[in-house]
């Protein structure tokens, strides 16, 4: 069986809106870090391994305007027992533009029980037995 690992990436982009603000006309801090935060979790999805987020280490660089679109990249630096290690850049002006945040995560492999345990059992349940990968992956997203 093939197995995705180190140097597997992503890419994606993320707007910023008037509701994602902090101060007026600038993004907020913790949306970015969720901006991120969602974009190295997607990496997880490609290795096909259910993880969490343990740490996440992020330097904010530049404002970040509303109505930006902010460049993501992240890939997978390091994949040791458990432990994921990845990085990502949110680019601002363009995919090639200025470093405008940029992070360090490490997640941890968990079972699935891990979320039937600490969340909502039902939901978790009806979510991993949808055929539709999509809707399975976005029941763990940020709800909008
Ligand atoms: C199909 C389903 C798809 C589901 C997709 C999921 C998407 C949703 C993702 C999220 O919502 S993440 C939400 C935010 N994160 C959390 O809520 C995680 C909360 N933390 C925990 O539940 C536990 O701390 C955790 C599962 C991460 C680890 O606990 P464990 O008891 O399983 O592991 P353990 O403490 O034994 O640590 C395992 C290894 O990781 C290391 N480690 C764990 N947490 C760390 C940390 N924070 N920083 C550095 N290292 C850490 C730890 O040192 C150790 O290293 P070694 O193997 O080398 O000894």
């Amino acid at each position: 069986m093939a197995r995705a690992g180190e140097g597997v990436s992503v890419t994606a982009e993320f707007t910023v809106q008037p509701a994602h603000q902090g101060a007026p006309g600038l993004a907020h801090g913790g949306v970015l870090a969720t901006a991120l935060d969602e974009t190295l979790g997607s990496l997880n999805w490609l290795l096909r391994t259910i993880a969490v987020t343990g740490r996440l280490e992020t330097d904010f660089v530049r404002p970040v305007p509303v109505d930006t679109v902010l460049h993501l990249d992240a890939r997978i630096t390091a994949v040791h027992g458990r432990k994921i290690y990845s990085t990502a850049t949110g680019r601002i002006g363009g995919p090639e533009g200025p470093v405008a945040v940029r992070a360090d995560a490490l997640f941890i492999e968990v079972k699935v029980d891990h979320f039937i345990d600490n969340g909502r059992p039902a939901e978790i349940r009806a979510a991993m037995s949808d055929p539709d990968q999509v809707r399975r992956a976005r029941a763990f997203e940020v709800n909008p």
